[in-house]
């Protein structure tokens, strides 16, 4: 671009062979002085200057700002001159997002000055030979310009180009749906759930005051600062499988605009690892860590009793070495609520943290505590309230003769949005709303017959007649009318 390209090889490759042999022949504090001297020669015969800009800095976990928004500033310029280019297809197909291949170079003109960009990466020794891992490639952006604009350079462009990267992100943004997999880093796919606030099937006071809650955090950023708190809210989701906690999840994602990082804990070895993926996720997002009752050793008592007992048996030199052995390098109880409210939550704002399980009762409390956990939301069997907005949904319909039969029967029977669902679900053409109610009835008939003869048989084993059986059965349902979705919030 600048000079002929030989010419520079030739006289590189000579000052390198000269500067070899004086290395090896000559004193250090010497080859310092000489090496001063090449640098002002090649300066003053070079009047271009260089400045990097690096997708991660030094050991920072966190992908760097500015990397992104140069990114997307040459998105807008690169297509002119680039010979290969990385494409992007942006949400519905509408529009591509473009970036520099590596090594490939854009030119950018602002107010009469000339600015080169590359791209480029650092790929270490040993995986350039043997490793598949991409993750340890250090990429770059590399900017040239004229001496003489340099201050220009630094004052006006850059944060030109910063400032015009941040609106096109703005425009651009993309949910996406984040994964661990088998790594400490994440990768992602284009997030694209259908479920709304509208299609979520709950009482409706409750969807009004979750929906209420998630607007009043995103409008908080100066309420968080001023009492002192990192801006972030964690919610517990719990309830039987097939309640539409997955589906709340994905709601809230698409009221908010924002990103989902699922958190896959069998696959994180240690809390360093837990803190490093937590640190690499950004803000605007939702942290999921599904069915954590599941997850490792962090549920409650009952585990850590075991474990104590076992441990008793070992003799105290094994148990010792096994302490050693384990220390820092495995994920606990501590290091996830440190990762979650210690000092290192406060890195990156306006973040969701949601935990959801089947089983809220093998938790252990201090991990759902008011202020870890924010709010809890129970999600529960269909009632009647649920099922209208899922009849809404599915069959369009809202109110039909066959809804007080309904009514009385999800009051008697226990059955999940998710079952009610699939009865509701158009199978062929020939069906249409009153045949979809009429399977629900059956389906609920059937499930309270199921759940009668299932209290009938505990009972006869427990020596009490079936006919006081059936008698107590209906004096339970006459008490109870549960119309289950509590929610426990604060
Ligand atoms: N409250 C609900 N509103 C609307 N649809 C629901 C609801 N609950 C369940 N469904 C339907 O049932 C399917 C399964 O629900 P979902 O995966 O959200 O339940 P879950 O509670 O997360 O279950 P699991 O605990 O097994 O993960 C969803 O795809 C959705 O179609």
């Amino acid at each position: 671009m600048m000079w002929d390209m030989t010419q520079i090889g030739s006289m590189m490759a000579s000052v390198m062979f000269v500067w070899a042999i004086f290395q090896q022949y000559f004193p250090e504090e010497l080859g310092m002085h000489i090496k001063q001297y090449f640098r002002k020669l090649l300066s003053f015969v070079n009047p271009y200057i260089t400045i990097n800009f690096h997708e991660y800095q030094g050991d920072e976990y966190e992908r760097s700002k500015a990397y992104s928004s140069i990114e997307r500033y040459l998105s807008t310029n690169s297509s002119n001159g680039v010979k290969r280019l990385k494409a992007n297809v942006l949400k519905n197909r509408k529009s591509i997002f473009l970036s520099m291949e590596d090594y490939e170079e854009v030119i950018d003109e602002f107010q009469g000055m000339t600015i080169w960009w590359t791209s480029s990466k650092i790929v270490p020794q040993r995986q350039a030979l043997f490793s598949y891992n991409d993750g340890e490639e250090k990429r770059y952006y590399k900017l040239t310009c004229h001496r003489k604009h340099k201050d220009a350079i630094t004052n006006v462009y850059v944060p030109h180009v910063l400032d015009e990267g941040d609106a096109i992100a703005k425009k651009t943004r993309q949910q996406k749906l984040y994964t661990n997999g088998r790594k400490t880093s994440w990768s992602h796919i284009l997030f694209e759930h259908p479920s709304t606030f509208d299609t979520l099937a709950m009482h409706p006071d409750k969807k009004k005051d979750i929906m209420n809650d998630l607007m009043t955090f995103i409008e908080s950023k100066e309420y968080y600062k001023k009492v002192g708190k990192a801006w972030k809210r964690g919610y517990l989701l719990y309830g039987p499988p097939g309640t539409g906690k997955s589906s709340m999840i994905a709601a809230m994602a698409n009221l908010l605009n924002y990103h989902i990082y699922d958190l896959e804990f069998t696959s994180v070895k240690d809390n360093t690892d837990l803190r490093k993926l937590l640190i690499g996720t950004s803000s605007k997002s939702i942290i999921v860590i599904e069915d954590i009752d599941c997850s490792l050793d962090l549920t409650g008592q009952r585990k850590k009793k075991k474990r104590e007992n076992n441990e008793e048996e070992e003799n105290p030199v094994q148990k010792k070495e096994k302490e050693k052995k384990k220390k820092g390098k495995e994920m606990t109880l501590s290091g996830l609520l440190n990762s979650i409210d210690g000092l290192w939550s406060a890195c990156g704002s306006e973040r969701l943290i949601v935990f959801t399980t089947n089983h809220v009762e093998k938790l252990d409390p201090a991990l759902i505590r008011r202020g870890r956990m924010d709010k809890h939301i129970e999600l529960s069997y269909c009632c009647f309230e649920t099922f209208k907005v899922l009849a809404k949904n599915y069959l369009d319909v809202e109110s039909h003769d066959l809804f007080s039969t309904i009514s009385c029967l999800l009051e008697e029977t226990n059955i999940t949005p998710a079952d009610v669902a699939e009865n509701l679900m158009r199978k062929s053409a020939e069906e249409n709303a009153d045949s979809c109610l009429k399977e629900l009835v059956k389906a609920l008939e059937s499930a309270k017959e199921k759940t009668m003869m299932k209290v009938v048989e505990e009972s006869t084993s427990d020596g009490i007649s079936s006919d006081s059986a059936y008698e107590q059965m209906e004096d339970t349902d006459a008490e109870s009318g549960d119309s289950g979705d509590e929610d426990s919030s604060d």
